[in-house]
């Protein structure tokens, strides 16, 4: 059963249509819901969230009614909004121990719970410093323990990544791949930058303009390309020069070979070439697509959010 689904869900601002006619159903696991700048992302959070009626359309989350259940979704779904309003003078441990109160935890449970989601989120060092100090990677954390200190089936992230560096960025990721793989807890994680999703997320949900472009597993996408990436320990030029005069295409990138896969034989030139020139094989795997380079070529959809879109 899925764990939401809408349909026709419509959302008209004065002068805007945030969402337009959207129907989707969103099964348990990790979901990116990735759109550009006002693509109605958030929007849409805010009608599953029930905290927003939309102008027409349904949706169930849980199997709760948007419309009638929004405080039993509420209990059961947790939230990191995009936008931050922390308070600065308390500490990550006093104000995660107020949202577990806030979602209903008696006081101890609820510092038990509070400290079990700092020390996921790997704040637990600083759990006692005011949140004032802390650096932004520590202030999505923060946010992202408050979504879970009550234990939701499902967390909405609205762009946990978010003004973070490339090392936060994986940091947040990686945290988001285990939510959903350790902890049992779906997520629904939005993004404007589609490459980052593929990293954690089983599914996709593509919007623009309010309107659902595409809505798809991540393998789909991601499917086996027609390359080969080699990597061998030292030599990596001797290699390639042997298979370039076999006729094999083959080109360097990085420390790698990516070689096209003629035939059968492909395989067998690499394997004599590694044990011919005496080298160490570190890896030989089938190159697997981009999301990416799904849309930017080869695709009936143009390219929808490219990576680094400005915002
Ligand atoms: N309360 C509101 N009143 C008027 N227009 C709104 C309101 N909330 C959202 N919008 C408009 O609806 C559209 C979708 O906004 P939304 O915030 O859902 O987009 P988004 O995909 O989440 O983008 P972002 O990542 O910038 O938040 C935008 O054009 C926005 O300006």
């Amino acid at each position: 059963m899925p764990i939401i689904a809408a349909q026709g869900l419509t959302m008209r601002f004065p002068g805007v249509t945030a969402l337009d006619d959207l129907t989707v159903a969103v099964e348990p696991g990790v979901t990116g819901l990735v759109g550009a700048n006002g693509a109605g992302k958030s929007t849409l959070i805010k009608i599953l969230l029930g905290l927003l009626p939309p102008t027409s359309g349904a949706a169930q989350v849980l199997g709760l009614d948007i419309a009638r259940d929004g405080a039993r979704i509420r209990e059961r779904v947790g939230f990191m909004p995009e936008y931050e309003a922390l308070p600065p003078d308390v500490s990550a441990t006093e104000f995660v121990v107020h949202m577990a109160r806030m979602s209903g935890l008696p006081p101890t449970a609820a510092r038990e719970r509070a400290a079990d989601t700092l020390r996921h989120v790997g704040l637990y060092e600083e759990r006692y410093r005011p949140i004032g100090g802390y650096s932004t990677g520590m202030r999505q954390r923060v946010k992202l323990a408050q979504a879970l200190v009550h234990d939701p089936q499902l967390v909405f992230l609205d762009e946990p990544t978010n003004g973070l560096d490339p090392a936060g960025r994986d940091d947040m990721l990686g945290l988001i791949r285990r939510i959903g793989a350790e902890f049992g807890i779906s997520v629904l994680v939005t993004s404007h930058l589609l490459g980052e999703l593929e990293r954690v997320c089983d599914h996709v949900v593509i919007i623009d303009g309010g309107r659902l472009l595409r809505s798809q597993a991540v393998e789909a996408y991601t499917a086996a390309s027609g390359s080969l990436v080699v990597e061998v320990e030292e030599g990596r030029d001797r290699l390639g020069q042997r298979l370039h005069d076999q006729g094999v295409a083959v080109r360097p990138e990085g420390r790698l070979l990516v070689v096209d896969i003629a035939d059968e034989e492909t395989y067998d030139r690499i394997r004599d070439g590694v044990a011919d020139l005496g080298l160490r094989l570190v890896r030989l795997e089938q190159r697997r697509h981009h999301i990416e380079e799904v849309f930017a070529v080869g695709s009936e959809q143009p390219h929808p959010v490219p990576q680094g879109a400005p915002r």
